[in-house]
């Protein structure tokens, strides 16, 4: 479970006070997530969430998560809205961590995801797109391909530990997508990991979007990529065109794509599921075996990795016809 840093009753109590919210009521830790702590905080306003960041976030991008969040929400975006202290201040320190508050979303994560899905998270992606533009922030993308290299050469002396051959295909799949990395496609404000985990549901409808703490500014397609990778594989490791077709067909409904991004998604899907290989790959190698959470299987997206290195246009992810 990820409750990384433990907070006490005194201490939240005379966090809560600094908030309008009323009285604490009681909180506790939630188990799933894997980067940041997280607690659900009852109020005598209502459940919020509690984030104490940890790992990978840096203090310094605080301010651009909990704006854009903000931001998309006035622009039509279901997702948790910062709580503003007494102060102004949407971000704050408990337990010697950065922290803030964010509104309660209602809903479950989708285990087994249908093509229904699929297509409210096509939507819901497009819509989120287009809710960024205008945002005043700025955040360069250190997982996109600039950073995947230096990424690999913290564990590439040790990714024989994974599989014999996996340093050989890195490193020639690095070198490809150096070589031919789509530049100059439309850009915004990305999710950049809008995994079935981080989107809720209630029944069928899509009830909200979480966990903004990837996102940045990049290729509006490589989201999609990401996000083919992540909602349209089957627990064998198949690619489901049906689940691809609704998804881009529900994001097209909100934003056509262009020629050039459609032309793109083969080699978008490439480097998003090297993006995540690298990551899961890092995290298999470093976690301690006594940690709170489990390390994710890097092959997994090797297997993703070689389905995309055979496609050659986006008929086969499901669209077909011409750019609109
Ligand atoms: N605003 C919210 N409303 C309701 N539940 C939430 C909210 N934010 C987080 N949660 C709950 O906390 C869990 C973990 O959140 P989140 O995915 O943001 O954590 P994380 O540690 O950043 O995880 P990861 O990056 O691994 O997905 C979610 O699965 C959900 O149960
Ligand atoms: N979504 C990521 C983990 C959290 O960012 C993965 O599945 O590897």
């Amino acid at each position: 479970m990820a409750v990384y840093t433990e907070v006490g009753d005194e201490e939240l109590a005379s966090f809560i006070a600094s908030y309008d919210l009323g009285d604490l009521l009681s909180f506790k830790g939630i188990a799933e997530g894997v980067e940041n702590t997280n607690y659900i905080v009852h109020t005598s306003k209502g459940p919020f969430i509690l984030t104490l960041y940890e790992r990978r976030v840096e203090a310094a991008d605080l301010p651009f998560y909990l704006g854009l969040m903000e931001h998309l929400a006035e622009h039509g975006v279901t997702c948790p809205t910062p709580v503003r202290d007494a102060h102004g201040k949407n971000l704050s320190r408990i337990s010697g961590r950065p922290a803030a508050l964010v509104t309660f979303l209602e809903g479950f994560w989708v285990r087994r995801p249908t093509a229904a899905h699929c297509a409210a998270v096509g939507r819901a992606l497009a819509e989120l797109h287009l809710g960024g533009e205008g945002f005043g922030l700025r955040r360069s993308n250190a997982l996109g391909l600039a950073g995947w290299r230096p990424l690999y050469e913290r564990f590439a002396d040790r990714a024989g530990e994974i599989a014999p051959d996996l340093a050989r295909l890195i490193e020639e799949e690095l070198a490809f997508l150096q070589e031919n990395w789509p530049q100059g496609l439309p850009d915004g404000v990305i999710h950049a990991d809008l995994f079935p985990d981080n989107v809720f549901f209630i029944g069928d409808r899509l009830s909200g979007l979480i966990d903004f703490y990837f996102a940045c500014n990049d290729a509006l397609a490589y989201d999609i990529a990401v996000s083919l990778n992540a909602w349209c594989f089957e627990k064998d490791m198949s690619f489901n065109i049906t689940k691809g077709q609704a998804f881009l067909r529900g994001y097209e409904d909100v934003r056509p794509l262009s020629a050039r991004e459609r032309e793109a998604m083969p080699l978008l899907a490439r480097g998003a599921a090297m993006r995540f290989l690298l990551t899961r790959a890092y995290d298999w190698l470093n976690t301690p075996k006594d940690a709170l959470v489990s390390p994710k299987n890097p092959m997994e997206y090797v297997r993703r990795l070689r389905f995309h290195q055979g496609v050659r246009s986006i008929a086969e992810y499901g669209l077909n016809g011409m750019a609109k």
